[in-house]
């Protein structure tokens, strides 16, 4: 197509399109999700000291390869988000990680964003930066292997945010990021987590992530986005953590899937959630709930998850060689639990043991 209404050029051949929306199928491919690894330094550095570990490049190589080697783990993670220094590492063998995930049938994917910095004139606010040079590190990971790319903005809840300029900002750096990615061949995952900090009700979260949500297709509608070779990692609609009010896993897998519907255009394949804070239990109960809900959903919706798939792994592992297959067992167990909740599966299992310790962390600064 050369031109629209004499104000669109479409710079996406058919091929790279038909390659984004290929590489988007394959991550959410029936009852497979993806392992969100991409904590950046400092974040990976909270999740070691919790097990007394040292923060060093060691360590963190040490952990990511624990993940990455996990026998079987292909049956149910079809992509892993890797952190940039993660990227170019390798296992103690000499492989290089990415070769690895490839090697397995796993889409390696590369955390783009620079992190949030204060966005000016809000009552604290924020904008993801990293947009500079994005398209030559694009291509760059484009080269070193990676199928899909994320890039994270938060918005919280009170009394008077998200205001209009935090959404519409938020948006737009979506969508530029979104581009940037479709034409270095990478599949963007585009997540706007409205944080679950707050004594907010259901109804106020899920009101909030319809207006976000709107924001954001506006965004990549205006920025001409190929929506079908694109993924959404947004949050689940749940009470705030301090709110009064709890609400059981069918009234989030409504609340949620009706947010959903409002905003998401039936284009996009996936729907890839961020855990959030909540338990290991919850997150997979809400999935399953989520693909409960008595709507029609156009849509896969699977998870996209950091802590939710790694808290008891780390607890399992706690830094010890020995520990090591019972760690990937665990990692297994909790790829599969949340495989079944993608596809409504969920049998539900013991609330024993660390999967149903509460993963938030308040006011948590990533
Ligand atoms: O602040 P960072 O280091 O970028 O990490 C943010 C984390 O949030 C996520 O987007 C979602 O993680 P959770 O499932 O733990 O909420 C991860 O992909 C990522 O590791």
């Amino acid at each position: 197509m050369a031109e629209v209404g004499g104000a669109f050029k479409d710079s996406l051949t058919q091929a790279q399109k038909d390659e984004l929306h290929q590489i988007a199928l394959k991550i959410v491919a029936d009852g497979k999700g993806i392992l969100a690894a991409d904590e950046s330094t400092g974040t990976i550095g909270k999740r070691l000291a919790a097990i007394n570990l040292e923060n060093n490049e060691a360590n963190r190589q040490k952990y990511r390869q624990l993940l990455f080697t996990t026998p079987s783990l292909a049956e149910h993670i079809s992509g892993v988000i890797l952190y940039e220094e993660t990227f170019h590492q390798s296992t103690d063998k000499g492989e290089k990680f990415v070769d690895l995930l490839v090697k397995q049938g796993i889409v390696p994917g590369i955390k783009l964003d620079l992190g949030v910095v204060p966005l000016a004139g809000t009552i604290g606010e924020g904008t993801t930066q990293g947009l500079d040079k994005l398209a030559e590190r694009a291509a760059a990971f484009k080269k070193g292997g990676c199928g899909f790319a994320k890039w994270r903005c938060v918005l919280n809840i009170g009394t008077h945010t998200p205001s209009h300029l935090g959404m519409l900002e938020n948006a737009n750096v979506l969508a530029r990021y979104a581009t940037i990615c479709q034409a270095n061949g990478l599949v963007p995952i585009v997540e706007p987590e409205v944080l679950c900090d707050g004594e907010h009700d259901l109804a106020r979260a899920q009101k909030v992530t319809e207006q976000v949500l709107a924001f954001v297709y506006k965004a990549l509608a205006d920025h001409h986005v190929y929506l079908e070779g694109t993924l959404l990692k947004p949050n689940m609609v749940t009470p705030g953590q301090s709110s009064s009010s709890k609400s059981s896993h069918e009234d989030i897998g409504l609340a949620t899937v009706t947010a959903l519907r409002r905003g998401v255009p039936a284009a996009v394949p996936g729907i890839t959630f961020l855990s959030g804070g909540q338990s290991e239990l919850d997150a997979t109960a809400n999935l399953h709930a989520i693909n409960q809900a008595p709507l029609g959903k156009p849509w896969k919706l699977t998870f996209s998850y950091g802590r939710a798939l790694q808290a008891s792994v780390l607890k399992a592992w706690g830094g010890k060689d020995e520990n090591i297959p019972a760690a990937q067992k665990t990692l297994l167990h909790r790829a599969k639990a949340n495989g079944d909740a993608s596809l409504g599966k969920y049998a539900g299992e013991d609330a024993a043991g660390a999967a149903a310790e509460s993963l938030f962390i308040a006011k948590h600064s990533y």
